[in-house]
């Protein structure tokens, strides 16, 4: 009995060493992932910065700052990861639009399409994202690190509500103004008679995720607000499950 009892209680310390040791990885992974993506966005916010003033115009900008941008929107693939193993307490749903919506943007509409790179609305979205990002990340890096200024998470839940937004607006703009070049082309996009006798409309494809941002936005947007209530207000909100 009492050997059974003793077993009972090093099996429990032993669990709980396991669960100890996994939290300390994940904290210390997480704080390297935060700090090299705050880094990043950074860099690519001094790249932006510096090629404005020296060159005086937006054009070339996106060219500039493609291999950057490419690099870190894409590492961002692993917060998906983060949810799916539960190191965050984050919907991996939610992750996954966010960060998929962006990895699109960048690799099959902004990068693929050359003639749409010197567009304004691009601009806007990727002053939008670095204004996000480096927000984003610090706040996560200093919260982990258990020394949270309170204006960097005043930004983090106050910023969006106007980022949020103005992004849609930027990558909308950027996807109407690649439709006709896409339309020309024909991109991406597999016509009948073929050996797999399937068709794909790239250019419809662009029409459907512009009318997905309908439904999806506003998911989004309320999540943030309703992570602002908690954060901010410190209201107790019971989320669905995924
Ligand atoms: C294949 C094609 C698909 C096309 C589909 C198209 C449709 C798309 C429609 C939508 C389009 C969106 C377009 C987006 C535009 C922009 O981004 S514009 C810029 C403005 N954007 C923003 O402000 C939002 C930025 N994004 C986010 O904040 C996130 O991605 C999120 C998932 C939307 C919300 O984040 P979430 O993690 O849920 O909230 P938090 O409050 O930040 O965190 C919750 C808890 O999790 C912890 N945590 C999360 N990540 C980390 C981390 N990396 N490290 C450490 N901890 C993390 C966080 O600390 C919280 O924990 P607690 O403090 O304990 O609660």
């Amino acid at each position: 009995m009492a050997s059974s009892e003793e077993d009972g209680t090093v099996e429990e310390k032993e669990n709980n060493n396991k669960k100890r040791t996994k939290s300390a990885l994940a904290t210390a992974w997480l704080t390297f992932y935060n700090i090299a993506m705050t880094t990043g966005w950074l860099v690519l916010a001094l790249a932006m910065m510096h090629f404005y003033i020296q060159k005086g115009t937006h054009k070339g900008l996106y060219r500039s700052v493609a291999r950057t941008l490419k690099f870190f929107q894409t590492f961002a693939l692993v917060e998906v990861g983060h949810c799916a193993i539960g190191i965050v307490k984050t919907s991996v749903i939610v992750t996954g639009v966010q960060v998929c919506s962006r990895i699109f943007m960048v690799w099959f509409v902004t990068n693929s399409i050359r003639q749409i790179q010197n567009e304004e609305s691009v601009i806007l979205f990727l002053v939008v994202w670095t204004v996000t990002e480096v927000t984003r990340y610090s706040y996560y890096t200093f919260n982990l690190l258990n020394h949270l200024p309170y204006f960097i998470k005043w930004a983090r839940y106050n910023f969006f509500i106007i980022l949020y937004p103005l992004g849609v607006v930027g990558e909308l703009f950027t996807i109407y103004a690649a439709l006709p070049f896409v339309r020309r082309s024909g991109m991406y996009s597999l016509r009948l008679p073929n050996k797999y006798n399937v068709s794909f409309d790239y250019h419809y494809c662009l029409i459907i995720v512009m009318l997905s941002y309908i439904p999806l936005f506003p998911q989004l947007y309320f999540h943030m607000l309703r992570q602002r209530r908690k954060v901010l207000h410190g209201e107790v909100i019971v989320e669905k499950d995924d």
